[in-house]
């Protein structure tokens, strides 16, 4: 049989379940999760290999009226990963009262077929899944629609088979021992700001960026600095907490969840800094790697 291979790029509105839809069908916590909007920022590529194919999904950041540059950022990774695509996953959950009118305009550059995938079918009933397909068979005519539970990974198979039958003959565009773009150290700022995003509330998570310092390997322990950046001293304040409580959270979370992914022993300093308005600033956002 002859190889096949393609980009199959997953977008929809923030908090769709986009991230747990990807990390269910590479098989591997590529993505972060958290309950919030606007956890993923980046494009991230995640996998999937075969000795016949080769399926590159790429998670997005997802669809907003950006406000500040950084969303701008976040934006064109969008607009990067949709020209690329041989194929679209649009995630939306079946609860959204939004309008997605800004995911379908970003839609309209792109010639490649748009499978919906209408998510979180657990938290719904069946009356409202048919009414929810109806919709946006009327909306898109979509090449197919799944009804699907990315959490529970429910009809993610489905989803699989449908992507292999419509996957282009192509050989291999990355090595086949390759599971995503991102190194150790994205992996290991990802992880900690997760759970910057779970452990505080309002503006904080959106604020701060992380920067891995150092990263030492050794046979059975890696040692890890970190700098959690913020934007002003007032946050800075919220997020160490009294006494150091409330980092010392971060820090024991953050060092289990990297005790896991790199099933190695971790050793994890975090240091906090402040930039003013680094999320509006062009050397900045391009020091820590978001690309214009
Ligand atoms: N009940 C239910 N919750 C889900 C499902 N899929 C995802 N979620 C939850 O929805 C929230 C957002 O999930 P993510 O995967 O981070 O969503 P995302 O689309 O990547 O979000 P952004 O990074 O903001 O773009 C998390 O709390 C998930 O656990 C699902 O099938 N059912």
């Amino acid at each position: 049989m002859s190889h096949r291979a393609g980009f199959v790029s997953i977008i929809g509105k923030p908090n769709a379940g986009k991230s747990t839809l990807m990390n269910a069908l590479v098989g591997e916590k590529m993505s972060i999760i958290t309950p919030k909007a606007q956890t993923t920022r980046h494009r991230i590529l995640g996998i999937v290999n075969h000795e016949d194919y080769q399926i590159v999904f790429s998670d997005t950041p997802g669809v907003i009226k950006p406000n500040y540059l950084l969303q701008e950022s976040m934006m064109h990774q969008v607009t990067g990963s949709i020209v690329d695509a041989d194929l679209i996953l649009l995630v939306t959950d079946i609860n959204e009262t939004h309008d997605e009118g800004d995911v379908l305009e970003k839609l309209q550059g792109s010639l490649a077929p748009v499978v919906v995938l209408i998510n979180k079918i657990d938290k719904s009933d069946e009356e409202t899944v048919k009414q929810k397909i109806d919709f946006w068979q009327q909306k898109l005519n979509p090449k197919a629609i799944f009804a699907i539970s990315a959490l529970h990974e429910h009809n993610i198979k489905a989803i699989m088979d449908f992507i292999l039958e419509n996957l282009p003959e192509h050989p291999a565009y990355y090595e086949k021992d390759f599971l995503t773009d991102r190194n150790d150290r994205f992996f290991a700022s990802e992880m900690i700001r997760e759970q910057v995003f779970k452990q505080y509330k309002k503006e904080i998570p959106y604020s701060t960026e992380v920067i891995i310092t150092e990263f030492k390997e050794s046979d059975d322990l890696y040692r890890i600095s970190a700098e959690i950046i913020v934007e002003r001293d007032s946050q800075k304040n919220i997020l160490i907490g009294k006494n150091g409580e409330m980092l010392k959270i971060v820090g024991t979370y953050a060092r289990r969840s990297m005790e896991d992914f790199f099933q190695r022993k971790i050793f994890l300093q975090m240091f906090v800094k402040v930039i003013g308005d680094w999320r509006s600033k062009k050397n900045y956002l391009k020091q820590f790697g978001y690309e214009d």
